[in-house]
């Protein structure tokens, strides 16, 4: 059966490169312009705060939740705040240490150091990131075997901002060396609404509060879908509906990108579409899932899988993941008796 929805990938939750400086534009600059996330905002703005009636860098931030959620605008607003610059790296793109070592020995006294999938930085380069966190130092490596020496280097005092979609594969040590721990949850649809309204305003677009509350209801709780949704549904209404976004109109655009009433991409259908049909509903294990869906269990873990959960479409047991009866029912079938599978109308799949 082919995925009805099997199109542009308006929805998924991973920014594509073309799309990085549109969203840079929306970008919230200050705590205040900081929607949601009301307890980690006001934990950051405590700290923050104390680190400046101090005069001391703040103590090391790590943030975490899934993708899209405004992590990387939190460790951006931490700089802004405190009136400092921000280098912007990731854990996969630091392969060496020495690599780590050359941006960490380069940084000026107070700024913050943004690392993004920080889970996924290399073991030497954080081993690395122990010293350099408590004590300022890196010890560098020179030469190999008996003969290596390790040349200690000052590092100024900094802030490093970890952001991780995956808290639990942090090392202990890396972990403890974080003074403050963000944990960001998915949007609720009001707050997405505001989210929408304040976007619109910076894009120009005439959005009704109908319309906004029919592209929050479909952004699966997050603000990088919810901005992503309202460009397109902008291009529709420029083109079709003299630029106004009410609900009629959102409603008709989204089925023009085939945006499901949960909001639900092609991944999340996919993985839908290969427990229910493949597997009937399960057990089945990520890594069998993953390849029946042709992408990494990672991605199926950390992109798809929070909000399947999160929507009470996919549960995570002991023996692996299975489908909910809201499953079923959202691909329009029934659970059989036996291990065969009838739609709906009584067919064979
Ligand atoms: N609280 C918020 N208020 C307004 N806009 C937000 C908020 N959070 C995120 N956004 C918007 O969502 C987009 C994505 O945010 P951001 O890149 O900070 O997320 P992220 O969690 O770092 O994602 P990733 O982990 O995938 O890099 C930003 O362009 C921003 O416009």
């Amino acid at each position: 059966m082919t995925d009805p929805f099997d199109g542009e990938e308006i929805v998924a939750s991973y920014a594509q490169p073309a799309e990085r400086e549109m969203e840079a534009s929306l970008r919230p600059r200050q705590l205040t312009e900081f929607i949601g996330q009301p307890r980690v905002r006001e934990q950051l703005d405590l700290l923050l705060k104390s680190a400046q009636l101090r005069q001391k860098p703040p103590d090391h931030i790590l943030l975490s939740g899934p993708p899209g959620l405004g992590k990387t605008s939190l460790a951006m607003i931490v700089a802004a705040e405190l009136g400092v610059s921000i280098r912007i790296t990731s854990g996969p793109a630091i392969e060496r240490s020495g690599d780590l070592a050359a941006i960490l020995t380069g940084l000026e006294a107070g700024e913050v150091l943004f690392v993004d999938e920080i889970h996924r930085i290399a073991r030497p380069a954080e081993e690395l990131l122990y010293s350099a966190m408590e004590d300022f130092r890196v010890d560098v490596i020179v030469g190999k075997g008996p003969g290596a020496t390790a040349i200690p280097l000052d590092v100024e005092p900094f802030t490093l901002v970890g952001a991780t979609t995956r808290s639990g594969l942090l090392t202990s040590p890396l972990r403890d060396r974080f003074g403050f721990v963000g944990h960001m949850d998915f949007y609720d649809p009001d707050e997405l609404e505001i989210v929408l309204h304040r976007s619109a305003g910076i894009l120009g677009v005439r959005l009704h509060d109908d319309g906004a509350a029919e592209i929050a209801g479909r952004s699966r709780g997050t603000p990088r879908i919810a901005n992503r949704l309202l460009r397109r549904v902008r291009d529709y209404a420029e083109v079709r509906a003299a630029g106004s976004i009410d609900r009629t109109v959102a409603r008709a655009a989204l089925r023009v990108y085939e945006v499901d009433e949960l909001g639900l991409d092609r991944l999340d259908r996919a993985v839908l579409h290969a427990l229910v049909l493949s597997f009937h509903g399960g057990p089945v294990g990520l890594s069998t899932l993953a390849v029946a869906v042709g992408e990494q269990p990672e991605t199926v873990e950390e992109v798809a899988e929070p909000f399947l959960v999160r929507a009470g479409l996919l549960t995570r047991t002991p023996r692996g993941r299975v489908a909910t009866p809201a499953a079923w029912h959202h691909l329009g079938r029934v659970p059989s008796a036996g291990d065969g599978t009838l739609d709906l109308f009584g067919g064979r799949p």
